[in-house]
């Protein structure tokens, strides 16, 4: 579903990505995982179309998407949640996840749908899908911060999307949020169906959540395969002790 291929991406002379590569097959979840400053996030920047590549390639659904707009590779099937909070909490739970399903079909171009009671239905839907249907007219800035990742991660839903961005989904929450998303990572792959690509810290939820594994060490892609393999791997083991000692 995604390739990345020789990806390349520098600041200011800073070689951030110096040689990323990465494969997501369809239907699966895979993780991202490296040390602090590994790159990681300019990775999935790179990706989403937030920042612009040197050089390299990034393919998704078989087609060239590399530096090409965000909204354009979201009406693709991409969408994400961000390692900080990005919902609009004036706006009420509802408001936000409908405000995702009107972009999605006025991409569409849909407009000559019954819309509203579309939007309505769909909206609800979604809602009630990540048990967020009982806040739903509550403001944004009221839900606990659990609540709200959840919220960001039905908002990314409302565009219908094939695959699934989510950085560093579990930073900053509780033992008992995290395994709130580390169910709704499962249930949206197996009953769903959808392709997750994710960034995280958290070791265990990554080998409890993930069927592969790509390993980025300083901008470089230094391992990528099954969890037991990269378990094993001798270069992953001492990028990550370099980190801690
Ligand atoms: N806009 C930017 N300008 C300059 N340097 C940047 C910029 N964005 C990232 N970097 C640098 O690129 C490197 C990779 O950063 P990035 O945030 O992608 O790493 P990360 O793996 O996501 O880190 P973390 O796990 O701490 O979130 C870091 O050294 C960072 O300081």
């Amino acid at each position: 579903m995604l390739q990345v291929e020789q990806l390349k991406k520098s600041f200011d002379g800073f070689q951030a990505i110096s040689d990323a590569n990465l494969l997501v097959p369809k239907g699966e979840v895979v993780a991202v995982i490296g040390p602090n400053g590994a790159g990681k996030s300019t990775l999935f920047n790179l990706i989403t179309g937030h920042l612009q590549a040197d050089s390299g390639h990034i393919r998704f659904q078989g087609k060239e998407i590399t530096s090409m707009a965000p909204y354009k590779i979201c009406h693709r099937g991409m969408a994400r949640s961000f390692q900080l909070i990005n919902i609009f909490s004036s706006l009420t739970v509802f408001e936000n996840v409908q405000a995702s399903v009107i972009a999605k079909h006025r991409l569409d171009q849909n407009f000559f749908r019954p819309a509203k009671k579309l939007f309505i239905e769909e909206t609800l839907e979604i809602l009630d899908s990540f048990e967020l249907f009982d806040f739903k007219d509550r403001s944004c800035s009221a839900l606990s911060y659990g609540d709200q990742k959840v919220l960001e991660i039905a908002i990314a839903l409302g565009s219908k999307p094939e695959l699934l961005l989510l950085d560093e989904p579990t930073a900053g929450m509780s033992s008992e949020e995290t395994r709130r998303i580390v169910n709704l990572i499962k249930h949206l792959s197996r009953e769903k169906g959808l392709t997750i690509l994710l960034t995280e810290h958290d070791m265990e939820l990554v080998f409890d959540v993930a069927q592969k594994i790509m390993v980025l060490h300083q901008g470089k892609t230094i391992a990528q395969g099954l969890p037991q393999d990269i378990r094993n791997d001798k270069s992953v083991q001492n990028a990550y002790l370099g980190e801690t000692g």
